[in-house]
Parts: C-alpha cells; structure tokens; sequence
C-alpha cells in the first residue's frame, strides 16, 4: 500500500467504524481513536504521557527533547520551557512576526513587477521561509543568514520526513536492526549530521550574543520581571535554555535536542496551516471579503502598530483559521503507548504495549460533532454552535498535559502575517482540495504543489 492509499483507508475505516477500531503494528495492537469522547479520556488520562512506538523512529534526530521525552525528564523539561511562552514573552515577538510579514510582502509585489508574472505564487515554496524564520529570530534568538543557510535545513528536513515514511511503508523497516542497515537507514543518519550542525550553529551564534548581552547588563539589578519585581524575568526559548545550563540544570546535549525539537515542531505545523489557510481565502472570496472588512473595521492606519490586542479583536479571522485547522489539521493523528495495562471506564482493558492512534483529522471530520463536515465553514466556530461542541471535537494543537506548548505563538504569527496579506492582496484560486491527495505522514502532505493567484487590493 502506499502512503496516499493509507491516508484514504483510514478514513475509510473510520466512516466504517464510527468508533474506535483495532489494528495491529509491529506485534503490537493499535486501538483508534476516532471520536471526541475517547480522545478526552485518552488525553486527559495521567497514566497515558508516553509517546508510541513511532516517535522512537525520531530518537536519532530529536533524541529525547520534549516531544519524544517521558516521564520525569517529560515533566522537568514542560516545566522549565513553558515560562519563555509567557504572553509577556509572545507580545515582544509581535515586531519580528511584523517584520517577516512586511519582508514577504515585499517578495509578493516583486513577483508582481516582474515582466512575465501572472501573478501566481507557490504558497508551498515561500511559506516555509518566513515560518522558518519566525521560529529562528523569537524562540531561538538568532537571524538565519549565509552561514545558517534556511533553505538547506529545509531540504534537509524534507529527506528526513522522506526516509521515516518509508518505515510507515514497509512492517520490515519498523524493526532498527533492519533500517539502520538499509540504504534508507544510512541516509536517514547522514542528514541527521547536516542537522545537527545547522541547530549546534544555532547554538553557537546565541551563546556568543548572549554572553555579549549579559557582560552589558548588571544581572542582579535587572533580571526581575518589570510587571512583578520579586519575580524572575522571563526569556525566550534558547536564553532560557541557556541561563538554565549556567545553573546546572540542563547540558550542552539537552539543549541541542531542545534546539531541534522546536525548529522542527515550530515552522513546518506553522507552514502547512498557513499554506491551507491562504488557499481556503482564495478558494472563498465571500469569506475573504468578511475578513477583509474586519480587519478595516478593527485596524486604522497601518500595520506598523498593529498589536495583540488588534489581532484579539478579529473574531472572524480567527474562526476562520479554526476551520482551516478543522479541515486540514497540521498534525493529522497522534500516538501514545500504555506503559502497563490500563482499564478505561472500568470495561476496556488495553494491555501493556497497546498503541493508541488518536486520528485528529477524524475527529475533526466526524458528522457527530459537525453538520456536513466536508462544506469549508467558518460560522461553526461561532456561538452558540461552537458552545455546544464536545471540547474534544477540536484538537489542532492536542490536549491535555502535553498540548502543544507553542499553540499561542503559531495563531498569533499566523493571524500576523494572514492580516498582512489580506490588507495588501487579493487572493484567487489556482490550487483546488480535488487537485490533491493527502498522504500519510507526521504532517499533513500533499505531492501538489499548493498556488493562488494575487493581485494588489484596490483601497476603496
Ligand atoms: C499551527 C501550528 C502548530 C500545530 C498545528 C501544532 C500541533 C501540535 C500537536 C498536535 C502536538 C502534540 C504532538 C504529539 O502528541 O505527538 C504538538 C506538540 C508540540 N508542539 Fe506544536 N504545533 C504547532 C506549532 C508549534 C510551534 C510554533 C512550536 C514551537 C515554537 C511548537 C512546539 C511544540 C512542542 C515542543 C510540542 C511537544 C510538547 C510536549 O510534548 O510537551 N508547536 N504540537
């Protein structure tokens, strides 16, 4: 079967079911989560923290960071991180998510002036770029330039997420002894290398601007927060990473796996939803022109001081992406594993080892939960629809303890650079959802490269 097939399957044999059904991988049972219910007991259940099977397919790229760690060191990394995605810390982003917008606009209106455009664009060729560089410039603190060259890491990435799927192919390549002794294997360690060197140089280039930073500043009188003063101040990802080793409570190789966790957790999911929202714009010119007309109504002047509160205010872009992250959800399905054999409502006993496949993009898809659920249709995230919803009929960014930690973040780069290109652009389709298939994978991918047609916005 190949992967476009296995992505169709699982829809079919979630149509079939309509609840959770079992398969099996690697000898071991996989249960499926397909409804909302079993994903809040799942999620919400303490005993469930591990990741399956699958993600030990990472380890040789993001070792243990936070995605693929557990237990103790899960819970002492989730700690230690989730102050650098403070709101303080999001609302001092908001200038370089400006700048990236400002930056890409400009690289739309020179394709427009050049001679022969017709003004289509690859979404999937310039989008990654400015995600790539959101992540880099904020969480990490470093501005990619010709010794960090982006394009490269992402070409990188890509054979990474190339060689993983072909041991989702093949039952054999799951075993480590077999793939690691595969030409797909080699290859696989050989990017890891190129990788390696683009995050240590990541590494690098901060350690040296923030050890200049701190000679700078008089560490005891300013490291408090200036909101709370008995409070320690808060710092970015990367700067958090790298006071805590000075304290003894990470290492060098602790950072590093920190390091490739969130560049590759934190621009391609950005990516992808930005890619699907922007298409959805141009494929709805009513709905377009809805958000269009919020944006006039809520942001006078330009976008030079545009701020979060702005970005809050416009309640029909965000239901918009929302029904963008419905229909293609990023991150199409999650795995856990029960470490011990685990009783659910006192009838269900998965035994030890079962995997459990949480398919979010069918629970996103369930007609339960949402009325023809094929129809693009922002209003469903509105009152009193929304209200009523199982909380769990929507889960883009997971839930629970290991939600995602960079949710607010990635809506507020997105909303950022989406305000920007409504104000400037029109957008019309070239791209259609029956030009492509999606196949399966971590992210949720498709072969088409994914276009639309711009033209400037006439002010009226
Ligand atoms: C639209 C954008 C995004 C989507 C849809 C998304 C989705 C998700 C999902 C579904 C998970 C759970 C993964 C699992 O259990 O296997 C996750 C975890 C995670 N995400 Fe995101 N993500 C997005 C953006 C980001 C960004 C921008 C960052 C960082 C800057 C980030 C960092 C992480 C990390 C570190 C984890 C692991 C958290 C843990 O296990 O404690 N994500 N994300």
């Amino acid at each position: 079967m190949n992967l476009e097939q296995m992505f169709y399957y699982s829809r079919v044999f979630a149509k079939t079911f309509k609840r959770g059904y079992i398969q099996y991988f690697l000898l071991n049972p996989v249960y499926n989560v397909i409804d909302a219910k079993d994903a809040e007991l799942v999620l919400n259940d303490s005993r469930i923290l591990t990741k399956g099977i699958f993600y030990t397919f990472l380890h040789p790229f993001l070792k243990t960071g936070l995605l693929t760690s557990t237990d103790k060191k899960w819970h002492t990394r989730r700690r230690l991180l989730t102050p650098a995605f403070h709101f303080n810390i999001l609302t001092q982003f908001m200038e370089t998510f400006k700048s990236e917008s400002v930056k890409f606009i400009k690289t739309l209106n020179d394709i427009l002036e050049k001679k022969d455009s017709n003004g289509v664009i690859s979404l999937s060729e310039l989008i990654p770029r400015v995600t790539l560089n959101n992540v880099c410039e904020t969480a990490l603190g470093v501005c990619l330039d010709d010794r960090l060259d982006g394009d490269e890491y992402r070409q990188r990435i890509s054979e990474v997420e190339e060689s993983l799927l072909e041991r989702l192919k093949n039952p054999l390549m799951g075993f480590d002894g077999f793939y690691y002794n595969c030409a797909e294997g080699k290859k696989y360690l050989k990017s890891m290398e190129k990788l390696h060197a683009f995050s240590s140089g990541i590494i690098e280039k901060r350690r040296e601007l923030l050890s200049k930073e701190m000679e700078q500043e008089d560490m005891n009188q300013n490291d408090v927060d200036e909101t709370n003063p008995y409070r320690k101040r808060r710092y970015a990802m990367l700067d958090t990473l790298l006071r805590a080793e000075k304290d003894g409570l990470i290492d060098h190789a602790g950072i590093c796996e920190e390091v490739d966790t969130f560049m590759f957790e934190g621009f391609d999911t950005t990516s992808m939803n930005l890619i699907f929202a922007l298409m959805s714009l141009a494929l709805h010119p009513d709905m377009q022109k809805k958000c269009y007309e919020e944006i006039q109504e809520n942001i006078q002047g330009d976008l030079a001081s545009l701020d979060t509160q702005q970005l809050n205010n416009l309640k029909y872009l965000d239901c918009f992406i929302k029904e963008t992250q419905r229909v293609y959800p990023s991150v199409p399905g999650i795995v856990r594993e029960c470490t011990s054999d685990i009783v659910f409502g006192g009838k269900l006993l998965f035994p030890k080892g079962t995997q459990i496949n949480i398919h979010i993009y069918d629970i996103h898809m369930n007609p339960k939960y949402y009325d023809e659920p094929e129809r693009f249709n922002p209003e469903r995230f509105m009152a009193p629809q929304a209200e009523k919803r199982h909380p769990f009929a929507f889960i883009p960014f997971s839930a629970g303890q290991r939600n995602c930690i960079g949710q607010k973040f990635a809506l507020m780069e997105m909303k950022t650079l989406l305000v920007y290109v409504i104000k400037n652009f029109e957008l019309e389709p070239v791209t259609r959802p029956e030009d492509f298939r999606f196949h399966a994978g971590l992210l949720i991918r498709t072969k088409t490269d994914i276009q639309v047609k711009i033209r400037k916005r006439l002010v009226t």
